[in-house]
């Protein structure tokens, strides 16, 4: 086996090239794209077949790793990095893990050296994941019923996930997790994904539309809410997919503990509070349904008007807890600051 190689639930990096598992197509077909160039990616990146605050980050980095194994000059690569970096704006892993290799570029570091660092960044992420998934265990209790949002398992990571790899780890444990998959409109990452890993590791689960949630909540339903992160600033403030502030607030009102999990390469110290966070808005079709090769789905007149805010933002004041790779923070002047790796 080559030791470069690396392989995770929806990437692979195999004989110094990038292989992405396109999210968009399951649960119903596993099919998976050689990834040439940056374009490529960037391409996968805007249309969710590579998806997951950390993955998105994992995938830019093999892909300039991928690149300077392929001997491309610096000052391309550079270029490169540039435009992986501004593929999405919200996740902050993706600045987080090209900042880490840009420096090497400019220094001008041999392939090898900057492969290694490409490398290191995919393999810290399985020990975050694993990390986040131990320190969680304490705030799920025997049998609890957990609701969950998006999905943030080991197709969003290169190890075991964030909230689900907890949620996964419970179980695996004897903890007997029973868990409400939120679908997560418009793009069904819960319906689609969560409900898909879920059944693979045969963890007891109901899916539900997102405006279930309520009621669950006021007929004591749920005991807690775990949830991912896609950017969490100084002040604790924390991004994450549409429809999870609306579950806080929720949470809040019915007395239920809301936690996010996330590695510490979400958090970003360089960020004052949520209302500095880019919030991505995205294609209107995504929301009104579009005309398709095999056919019309259509959920709305044709050009109905749209707004498609890919993430929301949750105060910290909501915020029952932040579980890290560091342990369990429930002030935000607790969370870990800067990139200790
Ligand atoms: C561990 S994934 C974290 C985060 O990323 C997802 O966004 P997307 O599906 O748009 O890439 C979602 O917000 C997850 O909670």
């Amino acid at each position: 086996m080559n030791p470069l190689d690396r392989r995770a639930t929806s990437l692979r990096f195999i004989d110094q090239r990038l292989d992405i598992l396109d999210q968009r197509l399951l649960p119903h077909e596993e099919r998976w794209h050689r990834c040439d160039t940056p374009d490529e990616l960037i391409g996968h990146i805007h249309s969710l077949a590579v998806r997951g605050a950390p993955l998105i980050g994992i995938a830019a980095s093999l892909m300039v790793a991928q690149r300077a194994l392929a001997g491309i000059p610096a000052s391309q690569l550079l270029d490169e990095l540039e435009a992986l970096r501004a593929s999405r704006p919200t996740a902050v892993n993706l600045m987080n893990y090209l900042d880490r290799l840009r420096p090497l570029l400019q220094q001008g570091a041999d392939a090898a050296h900057i492969a290694s660092c490409a490398l290191a960044i995919f393999d810290q992420d399985q020990a975050l994941c694993q990390a986040i998934g131990e320190a969680g265990l304490s705030v799920i209790p025997s049998a609890s019923r957990v609701l969950t949002h998006c999905n943030t398992g080991s197709l969003a990571t290169a190890g075991i996930g964030t909230a689900l790899g907890i949620i996964t780890l419970a179980h695996a444990r004897g903890l007997k997790p029973n868990v409400w998959v939120d679908e997560t409109r418009p793009l069904l990452q819960g319906s689609r994904l969560t409900a898909w890993e879920l059944a693979r590791a045969d963890v007891p689960h109901r899916l539900i539309c997102d405006n279930m949630a309520a009621s669950l909540m006021a007929a004591g339903e749920v005991d807690l809410v775990l949830v991912g992160a896609d950017r969490i600033a100084a002040n604790g403030d924390t991004a994450n997919k549409i429809g999870t502030y609306g579950l806080a607030v929720l949470a809040h009102h019915h007395k239920i503990p809301f936690y996010f999990a996330a590695p510490v390469t979400t958090i970003d110290p360089a960020c004052p509070n949520g209302a500095a966070i880019t919030i991505e808005q995205r294609q209107p079709d995504e929301v009104r349904g579009a005309k398709t090769a095999g056919g019309e789905l259509l959920f709305s007149p044709p050009g109905t008007a749209v707004s498609n805010p890919a993430f929301d933002v949750t105060p910290a004041s909501l915020i029952s807890a932040w579980i890290t790779d560091r342990g369990v923070h429930r002030q935000a002047s607790e969370l870990p600051v800067g990139d200790p790796y």
